[in-house]
């Protein structure tokens, strides 16, 4: 899976009044996923959006969506976003009591699986539930806002998260990576062996197509 790689902006960074216009352009420029994070105020201090955004934008793209999940319980409401059109869901395991329950629940559903890493919590937390996720998002900044600082060390679990793979024969699995990615690290980060490439501000703010372009150029290895 090394030479997939993919844009997902997140829309945390968009301008909500636009919100429609705005993803339509990121598609146009050649996004490739778009990356929704849900926030509930509980696992982090901060609330976003949910279902009823999501079904509004459904039919305005054809770009799969990934929702990232960082609320509590996430188990209670994953039928609901795979209903409003999510493609791909990812939950923090720390916020579950069943994370292999709820990896096969979501794929059960019909949608890909994947699970969280914080900045602080190690890749060996991956020994078990590595066999049945479709894609690991390692969090290069600690959940809760855009705009934030990229985490150098983070970096470093994409080596570990490589091995872990090699050694249970999962390398298939996608790698993702999130927060504080703009167009200086993304070539770093690429040769790292990312696959998928969120970004919120680094596509938002200023030209949108302009953004794109670059990212996608820089993200090439
Ligand atoms: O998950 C997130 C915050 O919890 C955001 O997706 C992430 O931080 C992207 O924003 P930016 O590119 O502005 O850092």
């Amino acid at each position: 899976m090394e030479n997939k790689k993919l844009l997902a902006p997140s829309i945390l960074s968009a301008d909500f009044s636009k919100l429609g216009k705005q993803i339509k352009i990121a598609e146009n420029a050649g996004a490739d996923i778009i990356h929704l994070d849900v926030m509930d105020g509980r696992y982090v201090p901060n609330i976003t959006f949910g279902m009823p955004i999501i079904e509004k934008i459904r039919p305005l793209t054809k770009l799969p969506f990934d929702a990232h999940l960082m609320i509590v319980e996430p188990e209670k409401y994953v039928a609901d976003f795979i209903k409003a059109g999510v493609d791909m869901i990812s939950f923090h395991m720390d916020a579950t009591i069943h994370s292999h329950r709820l990896v096969e629940k979501i794929k059960s559903l019909g949608a890909k699986a994947g699970v969280v890493l914080n900045p602080a919590t190690p890749v060996n937390t991956l020994e078990e539930i590595i066999y049945y996720v479709d894609y690991v998002l390692i969090m290069s900044v600690n959940p809760g806002f855009g705009g934030q600082k990229f985490i150098p060390q983070t970096l470093l679990k994409v080596k570990k998260l490589k091995n872990l793979m090699e050694t249970t024969g999962r390398t298939d699995i996608l790698i993702e990576m999130d927060g504080g990615i703009n167009k200086d690290n993304i070539n770093k980060i690429s040769r790292e062996g990312v696959n998928i490439f969120v970004a919120g501000s680094a596509v938002f703010k200023g030209n949108i197509e302009e953004n794109i372009k670059t990212l996608k150029e820089n993200m090439k290895i």
